[in-house]
């Protein structure tokens, strides 16, 4: 069970207070605070730690059984609405909308996310190598492909909240060398003031300059 970690000095942009969430046969948070500063932070912890359990409570897709989460003082329990339009979360492993395009998505994502970038959106295409899958349903493609029309997507969201899980399922070196860049781009210049990324991985990830890091015991 996680315990809580010291406080940070600036004020936090995303909350968890007090926290309390499980199941019958696997309690994971008892009473857990933290405070996330803006900029990279990283969920690590081996298979079953809880990475993604904490996604969906942090993305308010799931209540805790106690406590709230808080982004820049909006309560995901008391106004989930206005809370949720402020998140970008999608489980990379929910199937995808039969016949959904990449380029359909990312005109929904358009009209959702205020912070949408269409230059940031065509540069990670261009980056993931992706632009010839556009027109493809999102179902058709290779694990790998989907993975990068879903990080394109989330990364051009602007959304102050984004919650990436394990990015780097199916992806090739190089891919992951663009990942890479592309969340150290985020950490040094953010396009959006205030933006939480939450990038949740079972080890360190890279020499990235993580704000804040939660590791979930086993
Ligand atoms: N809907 C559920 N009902 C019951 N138990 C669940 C449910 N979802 C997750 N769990 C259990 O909660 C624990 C944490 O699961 P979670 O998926 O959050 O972990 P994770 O760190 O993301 O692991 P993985 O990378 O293997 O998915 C696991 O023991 C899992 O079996």
């Amino acid at each position: 069970m996680l315990k809580c970690p010291e406080p940070i000095a600036s004020p936090p942009a995303l909350r968890a207070d007090g926290i309390c969430f499980g199941f019958a046969q696997r309690p994971l948070f008892q009473h857990w605070s933290a405070d996330f500063p803006a900029g990279l932070v990283l969920v690590q912890g081996g298979d079953g730690a809880g990475k993604t359990s904490l996604l969906r409570l942090m993305a308010g897709e799931w209540a805790p059984q106690a406590g709230r989460m808080l982004l820049h003082g909006t309560s995901a329990t008391q106004n989930p609405a206005q809370y949720r339009a402020q998140v970008f979360w999608r489980d990379p492993r929910a199937p995808w909308p039969q016949a959904m395009t990449a380029r359909d998505w990312a005109a929904g994502l358009r009209t959702v996310h205020a912070r949408w970038s269409e230059e940031d959106w065509h540069a990670h295409v261009v980056g993931w190598g992706i632009a010839g899958h556009l027109h493809k349903a999102m179902h058709q493609l290779s694990a790998g492909s989907q993975r990068k029309v879903l990080m394109a997507g989330e990364l051009a969201s602007g959304a102050p909240l984004t919650l990436l899980d394990e990015p780097l399922a199916g992806l090739d070196k190089a891919s992951i060398a663009y990942l890479l860049q592309a969340l150290q781009r985020e950490a040094s210049a953010p396009r959006t003031a205030g933006r939480v990324l939450v990038v949740a991985h079972y080890d360190a990830l890279g020499d990235l300059p993580w704000r804040h890091r939660v590791v979930l015991p086993e």
